[in-house]
């Protein structure tokens, strides 16, 4: 178990305020968040590199925050790798292993294990100068994991590889945290990375801690405005409370000429944004009528192939914006949705919708 609990910490005048993290063994916690949000920062606390101004970090029964960083035994892979490039691959692949102290029998066959996983046997005599980004990657992944780190810090360690690799090593990850109950906390920038590698995600904007929590919580129900925006979502409507009862409240929204009855409590007269996200915009017809309460729309369309998906601007006299739509290309083959299509109907369902308070 891992914890992180009201951790302050600052580099120069930037601060990192109050932030809380709990990982399970064998999981993995993604930490999102816009360029200088932070998240360098807060794995350099937690590595011992940047000094906490207060708060705690525990990891197993250890409360580990004042110890010197090689005592922490956690592996990490730097923003810039770290690798040194004086040394073979080989040579960096013991480094870890060796700064702890252990005894070749207790390295060798994990690291043999990993070297074999992740194909770079080839490259253990070369110099790092000599290999390329991809390569430079897994070098630096499984020098991370050799000691058998009780948590791994990933500081975007696979921005720089071409999408067939990143997959590749995302499966790997996933693979190791599932065969070794590997934790792991993962920095990164892209959503997809962090859907996939993470069971949970904490955003950070400007050394705060915006929300943390599972996956799909974070994806369906973005805690405010700021981290609606930084997710992407585009589809976000301003609308007041008109009604507030110990079911939820009904919010008036009249860029949507519609009234949706939504989960969750607002005194009457608050400015919130109502949103959805953009693959759960239904697209209707007679044989996919809307439901009753949805807010049903009539407009035109432009779209973008995407190759799996397609992206749709939905645009209608009605609507001061467009609404954005991502639906499964096999979806817009079978509505027969093209550029030129004729009108078409869409339903935003209020179960699908989400709100947060206008700031
Ligand atoms: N050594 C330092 N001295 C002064 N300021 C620093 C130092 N290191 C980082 N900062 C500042 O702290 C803030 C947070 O930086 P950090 O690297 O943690 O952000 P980040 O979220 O990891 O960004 P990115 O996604 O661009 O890597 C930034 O404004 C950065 O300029």
């Amino acid at each position: 178990m891992f914890e992180v609990e009201a951790l302050s910490a600052g580099v120069g005048s930037f601060r990192l305020e109050n932030i809380f993290l709990s990982l399970n063994e064998g999981e993995c916690q993604a930490v999102l968040g816009p360029s200088g949000s932070g998240k360098s920062t807060l794995l350099s606390a937690i590595l011992g590199a940047t000094p906490v101004t207060s708060g705690h970090i525990r990891l197993g029964d250890d409360e580990i925050t004042y110890w010197p960083m090689e005592q922490r035994r956690l592996g990490y892979v730097p923003q810039h790798l770290g690798l040194f490039p004086h040394l073979s691959v080989r040579d960096n692949l013991r480094y870890s292993a060796r700064a702890r102290k252990l005894a070749r029998n207790d390295f060798e066959p994990l690291l043999d294990k990993l070297v074999e996983i992740t194909n770079i046997g080839k490259l253990l005599n070369r110099q790092i100068g000599t290999l390329s980004g991809g390569e430079r990657q897994r070098v630096a992944l499984v020098r991370a994991l050799a000691a058998n780190p009780r948590l791994v810090l990933l500081d975007e360690p696979f921005t720089a590889l071409n999408e067939t690799l990143r997959k590749e090593l995302w499966w790997l990850v996933k693979e190791l945290q599932r065969e070794r109950g590997l934790s792991a906390l993962l920095v990164t920038h892209d959503l997809t990375e962090a859907y996939f590698l993470a069971d949970k995600i904490t955003v950070l904007i400007n050394g705060r801690q915006e929300q943390s929590d599972n996956k799909t919580t974070i994806y369906q129900h973005p805690a405010n405005l700021a981290v609606a925006r930084f997710l992407g979502i585009k589809n976000l409507f301003p609308a007041t409370v008109v009604k507030s009862s110990e079911e939820g409240i009904e919010a008036d929204c009249p860029a949507l000429a519609h009234s949706f009855r939504l989960q969750g409590h607002a005194p009457v007269g608050t400015a919130i944004r109502v949103g959805i996200r953009p693959e759960n915009v239904m697209v209707c017809d007679e044989d996919h009528p809307p439901c009753p309460n949805d807010c049903v729309l009539s407009g035109t369309i432009r779209l973008i192939d995407m190759g799996v998906n397609v992206a749709m601007h939905f645009h209608s006299p009605q609507l001061s914006s467009i609404i954005e739509i991502i639906a499964p290309r096999r979806l817009v083959n079978r509505f027969r949705i093209a550029n030129d299509s004729p009108r078409l109907t869409i339903a935003l369902p209020s179960s699908a919708m989400f709100w947060v308070r206008d700031e």
